[in-house]
């Protein structure tokens, strides 16, 4: 079964507002609650392409529940660890241009850590593990790489979708499945890219350092697919953006769900994409027959 881990949730708190004036009162046009959080996005994307997946992380507080209760709402599997502090609330700014608050998140403590790691010891060679998003600032750096660790001691397959030496360190673990964006993989490689052939290169180093999978996505630009034996670009359909948040976590999700159900790649990464712009073009996350309507936009140029 598909696991997700969010270390970091986060109720998500989208207000839209025509402008942002910096040192005045701004007011509303529309607000939306959402429950947030790289693994839990991935979790909501890949029920509506009807797998079933157990959301695993830490919640905590009033926006914990609020979480807890969403999730049950829409017939996810939950497993969290309960924390004493809140979850964390982001804030996202949708006026002419998107701006993003994220908060540093929670105390975490090492029993909190301990219970979780009991948790993730008990997945199987048939479970695959999304360790998705940042980690609270409480918490050590090595955890993701503490995490793998046990994922590989027994057979777990895990696809992670983090940043930084978060995602540095866990390569030489050999993940199915990575999913930096265009900046994220210039900040690893201390560069900047701005196309998808100047990022495919950079995607062969990262199968080359352990990873199996990697799709480097490049927003409007499109995306990039990258293994041990095949490159594709992909175009990404034209549309009205509305909130990418979760865009990301869906082009996970729809790579999963399709390679869960057809075990190709090409069309799993054409779902990714379809996925990814699905949600772009929506306030909340992608429905499936958005996904299926933008399908066919999605044009895939094989390069190796
Ligand atoms: N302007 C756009 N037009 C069409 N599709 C888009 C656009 N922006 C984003 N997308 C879709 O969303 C996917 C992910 O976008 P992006 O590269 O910004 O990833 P990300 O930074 O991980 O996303 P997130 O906003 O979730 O952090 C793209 O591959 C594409 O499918
Ligand atoms: O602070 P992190 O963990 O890097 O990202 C958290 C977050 O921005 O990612 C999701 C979108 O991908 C949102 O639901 C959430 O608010």
């Amino acid at each position: 079964m598909i696991h997700t881990l969010t270390l970091n949730p986060s109720l998500d708190y989208i207000v839209e507002l025509d402008q942002v004036r910096l040192g005045e009162l701004n007011r509303t046009k529309k607000e939306s609650k959402f429950p947030g959080g790289k693994g839990i996005n991935v979790s909501q994307v890949l029920k509506r392409f009807s797998v079933n997946s157990k959301a695993l992380g830490f919640l905590g507080g009033f926006t914990g529940a609020f979480i807890e209760e969403y999730l049950k709402n829409l017939n996810i599997d939950t497993d969290f660890v309960e924390i004493s502090e809140d979850t964390r609330i982001n804030v996202k700014l949708k006026s002419e241009k998107e701006t993003e608050i994220n908060a540093r998140g929670p105390q975490i403590t090492s029993v909190h850590i301990k219970k979780l790691k009991k948790k993730i010891s008990k997945l199987t060679s048939d479970d695959l593990l999304v360790l998705a998003g940042s980690i609270p600032s409480s918490m050590p750096t090595d955890t993701y790489e503490e995490l793998v660790k046990i994922c590989n001691e027994n057979g777990t397959k895990f696809v992670v979708d983090a940043e930084g030496d978060l995602l540095r360190t866990i390569l030489p673990f050999n993940p199915f499945l990575i999913k930096p964006n265009h900046h994220e993989l210039g900040d690893l490689f201390q560069t900047e890219i701005s196309s998808c052939k100047e990022a495919i290169p950079y995607g062969k180093e990262l199968v080359n350092r352990g990873a199996q999978n990697v799709i480097i996505s490049l927003a409007e630009k499109g995306a990039v697919f990258v293994n041990e034996t095949q490159v594709f670009i992909a175009s990404v359909p034209k549309g009205e953006v509305k909130s990418s948040v979760g865009a990301g976590d869906s082009m996970v999700a729809g790579f999963l769900a399709a390679f869960e159900k057809t075990g190709v790649i090409e069309e799993s990464f054409r779902y990714s994409v379809a996925a990814g712009s699905a949600t772009a073009f929506s306030i909340g996350l992608c429905t499936a027959e958005k996904v299926e309507s933008l399908l066919p936009h999605v044009v895939l140029e094989r390069v190796e």
